[in-house]
């Protein structure tokens, strides 16, 4: 049975990436998604704005939402604190088998917990099941149009306190229109768009950032 995107990406990570080294692990997947097959990761221009972020918000807990292969949960638990952990969503079982063994190579599954289910499942248990009790970044990379449904539903679990910072990948292309729509006509939440380009690709993409005013 011939092999999925994922795992070809999964497999030059294990030939091409070093054990135990998380940017040698960033490295392969770029190279191989920039030479060989395109692939969703945020990639390392849009990379470094949520490095940016990531290191400004220092958070203890952060959420993420569509982990995908886990390109960006490996670029936000290397930045984690000691004793900070990150919680990373995928629905789809084939992506968060790749993912669990890019964790586990770049050595961040101490820091790591991958929940397996659907966000709109998974954020109303975090409190009672994962023993959250307010998140303090969240970056959104999931199907675009649950950015915004997502965005309600953590403020409707009080997930969310006074400083917590939303980044969402994409706000270009594909584009998240709603959910734009929603958090900058929102005096709750407070926006700082960054221009950048689509991963791997010469055409124009953004992120945007907002945070959370209580
Ligand atoms: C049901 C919603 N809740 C979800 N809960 C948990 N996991 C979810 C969920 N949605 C989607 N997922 C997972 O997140 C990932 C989906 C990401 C969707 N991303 C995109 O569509 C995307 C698409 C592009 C793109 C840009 C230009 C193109 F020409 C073509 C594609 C670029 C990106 O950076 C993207 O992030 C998958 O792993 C999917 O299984
Ligand atoms: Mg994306």
């Amino acid at each position: 049975m011939n092999q999925s995107k994922e795992e070809r990406i999964l497999n030059f990570v294990l030939q091409n990436a070093v054990r135990g080294d998380p940017c040698s692990v960033l490295e392969a997947i770029d190279k191989y998604c920039s030479q060989k097959e395109w692939s969703m990761n945020v990639g390392s221009e849009k990379g470094l704005i949520l490095d940016k972020v990531v290191e400004e918000v220092s958070p203890s807990v952060a959420l993420e939402l569509g982990t995908y292969c886990g390109y960006s949960g490996v670029r936000i638990a290397r930045l984690l604190k000691a004793g900070a952990r990150l919680l990373t969503v995928e629905f789809n079982p084939a992506f968060a088998a790749v993912a669990k063994q890019v964790f586990e190579f770049a050595g961040v599954q101490d820091k790591v917990k991958l929940i397996e289910g659907p966000s709109d499942e998974i954020i109303p248990q975090l409190k009672k099941k994962y023993e959250v009790d307010t998140v303090d970044f969240v970056f959104l990379d999931h199907w675009k149009d649950r950015y915004k449904p997502d965005t309600i539903l953590l403020q409707e679990c009080n997930l969310l306190r006074k400083g917590s910072v939303l980044l969402a990948d994409n706000v270009i292309i594909p584009g998240a229109p709603e959910f734009l729509n929603y958090v900058r006509n929102n005096s709750h939440f407070q926006c700082t768009n960054y221009p950048a380009h689509l991963e791997y690709m010469k055409a124009s993409d953004a992120m945007e950032k907002a945070v959370f005013l209580g």
